[in-house]
């Protein structure tokens, strides 16, 4: 950031590889300082984005920075959620959990929030440090012991999570607080609809709130693209394969439980549309990778080459010819401009990818085995199907986008 010499503006930088560090801590004492050097004049004004809990470490003595760390970093690692993770960072926290908005009063606090977290949880968003805290110390002794963590904290963790049923999470008076979520998923998607609609595409928002297993929403997604391509179609035939697909769709639909989402009304809102028109499909969120190879890639990244994998299988089954009809492109990006430890944001593909990449020796099921598809999608077509945005310096979880238009359309 190129700051003017006489610049009032401070910046303090911490939190690489978006784990809290001693530079952080650093920045977190001095916000904390300021905010409690208000007076009922004063308004404190809050920017809080993604990753924002890593950057404002203030555990509560006697615990250690380290010990913080530490308990996050293994409640990661054995899988936690971020509502989670985060709702021990509060326990733990005199700035997180609201801590900030305490030490603000008297003075007015106005918070503008980025929402990196699915449903745009105040209180989650960077363990919400204007927000009071939902969670209650029974909840935090409730996820320890669901990682089996609950004999292993050292004890000033112990400490301070009993300490905090009559301190810190007491519920407290908010009213001089005001909580605004200025950037989400949902206004970004909202954002992409308007754009496809003046390119001419009938637009459909699925869901702000995509979540699941990684290979699950690729099926997703490639059911419900057949389901499109055979709407138009008509026979007794076609209704009976309309009906297996639609079948095979509810059973993924309640299997993900995604918030919001209804394939069946999306495709009625589709057919009561204009027919012909190309159709544009989004919906945003974080699908989740189980890594089981070495390979170097992304969610949007695999998700992009998961579909194309699927489409390419759909294309052998009676209902997947239907899609020849079609010109088909699937895009997924995350929105800070960073897909996994790579420099892309994701990827595109489109169902004759896989025959694409076959021709010129690429196997795409090797390379999705080994979680590796950045190298597929940085070695095929010399990097063509790669989302380089760069680093965008905000981050509102992934969008995915659906293109479909009828071949001569
Ligand atoms: N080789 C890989 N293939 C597929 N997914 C991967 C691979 N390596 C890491 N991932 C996934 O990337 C995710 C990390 O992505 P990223 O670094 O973009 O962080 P993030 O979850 O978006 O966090 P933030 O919100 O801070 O950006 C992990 O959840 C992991 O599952
Ligand atoms: O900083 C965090 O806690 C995550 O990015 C969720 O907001």
């Amino acid at each position: 950031m190129l700051l003017k010499p006489q610049s009032r503006i401070q910046v303090m930088e911490g939190a690489k590889h978006n784990l809290p560090d001693r530079a952080a801590l650093k920045a977190a004492n001095a916000i904390r300082d300021l905010a409690e050097g208000l007076t009922a004049g004063d308004l404190l004004l809050v920017l809080i984005s993604g990753g924002g809990s890593a950057l404002l470490p203030a555990p509560i003595p006697p615990v250690t920075l380290e010990e913080k760390e530490t308990i996050t970093r293994l409640l990661a690692s054995k899988g936690a959620t971020i509502h989670e993770l985060n709702t021990i960072r509060k326990a733990l926290s005199l700035l997180k959990g609201g801590g900030l908005a305490r030490a603000a009063y008297p003075a007015q606090v106005l918070s503008l929030i980025l929402s990196d977290v699915i449903g745009d949880p105040l209180d989650i968003i960077a363990s919400g440090p204007t927000v009071a805290s939902s969670h209650s110390t029974q909840d935090c002794f409730h996820i320890l012991t669901r990682y089996n963590m609950l004999d292993t904290l050292p004890q000033s963790v112990q400490t301070v999570l009993s300490g905090s049923a009559t301190g810190h999470n007491t519920p407290k008076d908010y009213s001089h607080v005001f909580n605004v979520v200025i950037g989400s998923n949902r206004l970004a998607l909202e954002e992409a609809r308007c754009q496809a609609e003046e390119l001419g595409y009938l637009t459909l928002v699925l869901s702000d709130a995509v979540c699941g297993e990684v290979s699950t929403v690729a099926r997703l997604y490639s059911l419900l693209i057949q389901l499109i391509c055979l709407s138009t179609a008509r026979g007794a035939r076609t209704d009976l394969l309309k009906d297996k697909v639609e079948a095979a769709l509810s059973g993924l639909e309640a299997q993900l439980a995604i918030p919001g989402l209804n394939c069946t009304h999306a495709l009625k809102a589709l057919q009561e549309s204009q027919a012909g028109r190309p159709v544009c499909l989004l919906a945003g969120g974080e699908t989740t990778v189980q890594l089981r190879g070495s390979g170097k890639g992304g969610r949007n990244q695999e998700l992009a080459l998961r579909v194309a994998l699927e489409l390419h299988r759909a294309k052998s089954t009676e209902a997947g010819s239907f899609l020849e009809k079609y010109e088909i492109m699937f895009l997924s990006g995350g929105t800070d401009g960073q897909d996994g430890p790579t420099e892309a944001a994701g990827a595109f593909s489109s169902q004759e990818l896989v025959r694409e990449a076959e021709q010129e020796g690429f196997n795409v099921e090797t390379f999705l085995s080994n979680n590796d598809s950045y190298t597929f999608f940085t070695e095929f077509q010399k990097g063509r199907h790669l989302l380089m945005t760069g680093l965008t310096g905000t981050n509102v979880m992934d969008v995915h986008a659906i293109l479909i238009r009828a071949k001569g359309g």
